[in-house]
This record gives structure tokens, sequence and C-alpha cells, in this order.
């Protein structure tokens, strides 16, 4: 399998402190790489060096498709349940739809195929019955599943996961489990999570952060 991302050597953290230090390590296709640690050891930081949107410091992260080197990859992204704004007026529906922004130019609507994705990611996360809700109506639970399908609906080739197993209940996080070992069929996952149970048994790589 080909590497689709390369650290090479990243140092990266906020206002000159750095929370990563000469962090090297890569993820091929249909990977599977799992990540734990305590809190504040960096995870999420990690994750925003892979997903682009925190430049390191020092070293390199570069992106590939089919073994050549390409400026990006389209990727879904679940940030952490407490970095979203529960009380944002926004139905399910649109949370979904909004996924799928990056394939569009930015003023630009949203056509018939962007619709058709939303429902399917929709009925892929069974949340067709609360898909006219807004999120603040949702349980812990409802919402996650709605992240999901905002995730995947534009069919991303690396999926990046910040602790999509919390405020889920235990039939659920089986249920996302055998979700995600579906997607993870064609395209590869990075996963935050303190299950290490679950990241032992179902990721391919496990990185464990303590500075
Ligand atoms: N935007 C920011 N500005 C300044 N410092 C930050 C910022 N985001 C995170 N940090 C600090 O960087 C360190 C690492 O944070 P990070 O969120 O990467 O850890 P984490 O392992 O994901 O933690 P948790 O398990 O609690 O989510 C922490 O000390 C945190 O306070």
């Amino acid at each position: 399998m080909h590497e689709i991302i390369c650290l090479n050597g990243v140092t990266a953290g906020y206002e000159g402190r750095a929370q990563i230090t000469g962090m090297s390590m890569s993820v091929a296709e249909r990977d599977f790489v799992g990540i734990t640690g305590p809190n504040g050891s960096g995870k999420t930081t990690l994750l925003r060096v892979i997903l682009g949107l925190l430049k390191p410091m020092s070293g390199s992260v570069e992106y590939y498709r089919g073994g050549h080197k390409v400026a990006h990859l389209r990727m879904g992204y679940l940030p952490q349940y407490n970095a979203i704004d529960h009380d944002f007026p926004i139905s399910v529906y649109d949370t979904v739809l909004s996924g799928l922004c990056g394939t569009k130019p930015l003023w630009g609507r949203f056509k018939r195929e962007h619709r058709d994705m939303a429902d399917r990611a929709i009925s892929a996360m069974g949340i067709d019955d609360i898909s006219q809700r807004p999120i603040k109506a949702l349980s812990g639970g409802q919402l996650q599943r709605v992240l999901l399908a905002r995730a995947i609906v534009a069919k991303p080739e690396v999926l990046v996961l910040d602790e999509p197993d919390t405020y889920i209940d235990r039939q659920f996080k089986d249920q996302m489990h055998s979700l995600l070992a579906g997607i993870n069929s064609d395209c590869a996952i990075v996963m935050v999570s303190h299950d290490r149970e679950y990241i032992t048994s179902a990721a391919r790589h496990v990185i464990t952060m303590n500075r």
C-alpha cells in the first residue's frame, strides 16, 4: 500500500511553544492509525497538523496519491465534541451538507448531486428521521452521528476523528465501530480515542502520545 501522508520531524504548537516535537510518522492507503495518550499530550495538535490546519514550526507534512506528491487530499474531520457550538442555529441536514462546502465555489449554490450525497450520508448513519431537527435539540449520541455523516459526505480519502466515541452509548458505539470498519475498506482512518481496547483491536498502528 502506498503512503499518503508523511510527517517528517514535525515540531508544532501555539504562540511559539512546541506541543509536539520532532515527530515522524506516516499513514498509508486504507490504513487505520489510532492515537491515544493523556489529556493535553498533543493528540488534537497532531490531528491539526495532519489536516493542514496548523503549520509546523519545523519539519514537513507531505501528501501523496497513488505514489505521487499532491498539494492536498480529500479529508473528512470529526472534531472533538466540546469544540462544537451545540447552540448554533442549523439543522441536521444543513450540517451534513456543510461537509461539502469545499467541493463548490465559495458563493456557489449546492446542486442536486450535493443534496443526493448528503441524503446518502444521512441514510448511512441512520439519521433520516431527525434530518430536519435543529442540532441543539439532539442528544450527544445523535450529534456524533450527524458529525460523522458530515465527515464522510465528501467521500474523503482520509477520515480524521477526534474522540468520536465520547457521549455515545454502548449500542451506538458498536454500531459506529462497524460503520468505521466499512468506511475503512476504501478510506484511511486516523482516530484519537481513549478507548484503548477498541484502538488496539481495530487500528493497524497505534501512536501513544506522552510528550
Ligand atoms: N489554540 C491553542 N492555543 C494555545 N494552546 C493550545 C491551543 N490548543 C491547545 N493548546 C495547548 O496545547 C497542549 C496540547 O493540547 P491538545 O489539545 O493537542 O492535547 P490533547 O492530547 O488533544 O488533549 P485532550 O485529550 O484534552 O483533548 C495543551 O496544553 C493545550 O492547552
